[in-house]
């Protein structure tokens, strides 16, 4: 499977597991499945609170010889719960670590540039919430860097940033961000984040590489990535699924790209569309789909702030579902 050299020196496999959404009784099955089928990357969160299924069916596998923790690639992030002090920040890791039966991850991210109070109950969020604040942000990388000298984790890096966000945080940094986790799929390509990205060595990872049909904010009407004509008549031609098509796009674009499913069909599904191989032409006609369509707009994070601030739209000018 293919890789992505990152600026530690080390490999992130480019295909790997997402898991929000995954509901406890299902995510630790489907993350045996995919193991067993041959995924070697787990994307997971605090936020997500499923860490400790995780944790046990990783264990499971251990046990049985069926995966070494050396040839896995283990990436979770910060709660924007646990944000404000380096206590917090450090009980966010602590706790991830100690749910994933875990000594180290390969890779901590700051899950998103917002803060929320800790404490507050995730659906009353909108009450919690402190907001963007780049000398916070600073201070946690600084304890975030304190992480990877400790070897609790390969490396760190960031998710939800645009470029002056990432600006502002490399004012500080003493470690370059590995990675931006960020939305991107056939509506929303990224491209002028992922140029930027590149300038500066941070690769690029795909969330929602699927258009994220079950989104808890997906509205009748928005637009559909796995039902676009051209992802459809692709699919065809290959024989191959549409989730397969809007994968294999953003492979070969060079991307990291975490699809998310808790059915053993498109589990395997998804992983056999890294041997699907596009023409120059096909790459060229799902490049031309691009809506610049958000479908995340992480406006609750910010709610006294427009979605065009919150993501410093004149960077792309994103058309965002609201
Ligand atoms: N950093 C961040 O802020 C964010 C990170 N992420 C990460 O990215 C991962 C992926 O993004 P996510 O938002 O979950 O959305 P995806 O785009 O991966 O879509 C997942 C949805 O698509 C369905 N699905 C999966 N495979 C197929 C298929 N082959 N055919 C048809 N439907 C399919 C799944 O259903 P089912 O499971 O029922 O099979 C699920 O409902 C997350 O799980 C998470 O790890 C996502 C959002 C934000
Ligand atoms: C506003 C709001 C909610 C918040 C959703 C959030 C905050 C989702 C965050 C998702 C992330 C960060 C995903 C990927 O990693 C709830 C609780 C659904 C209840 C309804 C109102």
């Amino acid at each position: 499977m293919s890789s992505v050299t990152l600026n530690t020196g080390a490999s992130i496999p480019a295909f790997g597991l997402g898991t929000w959404q995954s509901p406890k009784g299902a995510v630790g099955k489907a993350v045996e499945i995919a193991i067993r089928a041959g995924y070697r990357h787990i994307d997971c969160a605090h936020l997500y609170e499923n860490e400790d299924e995780v944790g046990e069916v990783l264990q499971k596998l251990f046990k049985e010889g069926v995966v070494k923790r050396e040839d896995l690639y283990i990436t979770s992030k910060l709660s924007c719960f646990l944000m404000s002090n380096k206590e917090d920040v450090t009980e966010s890791l602590t706790d991830t670590l100690t749910k994933l039966q875990l000594d180290y991850l390969d890779l901590y991210l700051i899950h998103c540039p917002f803060a929320a109070k800790k404490g507050t109950p995730f659906m009353k969020l909108q009450e919690g919430i402190i907001g963007y604040f780049p000398d916070m942000i600073a201070s946690v990388w600084e304890t975030m860097e304190g992480f990877v000298a400790k070897g609790l984790t390969k490396a760190i890096g960031i998710s939800n940033f645009s470029i002056t966000k990432t600006e502002n945080l490399l004012k500080t940094a003493k470690i370059v961000p590995a990675v931006n986790q960020v939305e991107c799929h056939a509506y929303l390509q990224q491209t002028k984040l992922q140029q930027y990205c590149k300038s500066k060595g941070i690769a690029f990872e795909a969330y929602s590489p699927l258009g994220s049909p079950a989104r808890f904010n997906v509205q009748p009407g928005d637009p559909v990535v796995m039902e676009d004509p051209a992802v459809k008549e692709i699919a065809s031609k290959h024989g191959a699924s549409p989730a397969q098509v809007c994968i294999a796009f953003l492979l070969q674009s060079g991307l990291v790209v975490i699809p998310k499913s808790v059915t053993e069909s498109r589990i395997i599904e998804n992983l056999k569309a890294t041997e699907l191989v596009l023409t120059d032409e096909e790459m060229k006609s799902l490049r031309a789909i691009d809506k610049n369509c958000r479908l995340l707009s992480f406006q609750w994070f910010a709610p006294d702030k427009t979605v065009d601030q919150i993501w410093d739209a004149s960077e792309d000018e994103a058309f965002v579902l609201q």
